[in-house]
């Protein structure tokens, strides 16, 4: 199950984007035997003023057809590690070929595209930087990877 991290705003070699790549390349190792990867980043960026909805219809262009639809949102569910793995195995189990996570940008996603989702996924109340919340998905996929190997980085 391919997984795109589809994101508001370019990350120009900044210590995010080390971490994450870093996770994106543990989450593809681990991934690899059990089903689950690659995971690629898509960042979309709109004309300036172009607003929450001009950003959606490019988040929606960004994500591959008949993907399943994950939005980051503090609104959503909070699951704990083995259940956000739990939930990555039963998509994958389902047959879904790719799933698409979502995270806005300075004014958050466009409540359309909101109400599109199949799932929303929250890290708790408080509102996070889009690029802290990019790090925490790609540092939670290679867990909920690793978990599903069996795999010894996830203690608790
Ligand atoms: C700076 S936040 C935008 C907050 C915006 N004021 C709102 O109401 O949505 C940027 C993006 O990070 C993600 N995000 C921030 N905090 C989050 C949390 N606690 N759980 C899940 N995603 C979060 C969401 O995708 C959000 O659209």
């Amino acid at each position: 199950m391919r997984v795109h991290l589809c994101v508001v705003g370019r990350l120009r070699n900044g210590p995010e984007y080390t971490l994450i790549d870093d996770y994106r390349a543990r989450f593809d190792k681990t991934g690899r035997n059990i089903g689950l990867g690659p995971l690629k980043i898509h960042e979309v960026e709109a004309k300036k003023g172009g607003g929450m909805a001009a950003e959606a219809d490019l988040l929606r262009r960004a994500m591959p057809k008949g993907a399943l639809l994950v939005c980051m949102d503090e609104r959503g569910k909070v699951l704990s590690s083995p259940e956000f793995a739990n939930h990555l195995g039963k998509w994958r189990d389902q047959g879904q070929g790719d799933i698409a996570l979502i995270i806005g940008g300075a004014d958050g996603i466009d409540p359309a595209l909101r109400a599109e989702a199949d799932f929303s996924l929250s890290f708790g109340k408080m509102v996070w930087p889009h690029m802290l919340v990019r790090v925490m998905i790609a540092e939670q996929l290679y867990r909920g990877a690793n978990i599903l190997s069996g795999g010894p980085y996830h203690r608790v």
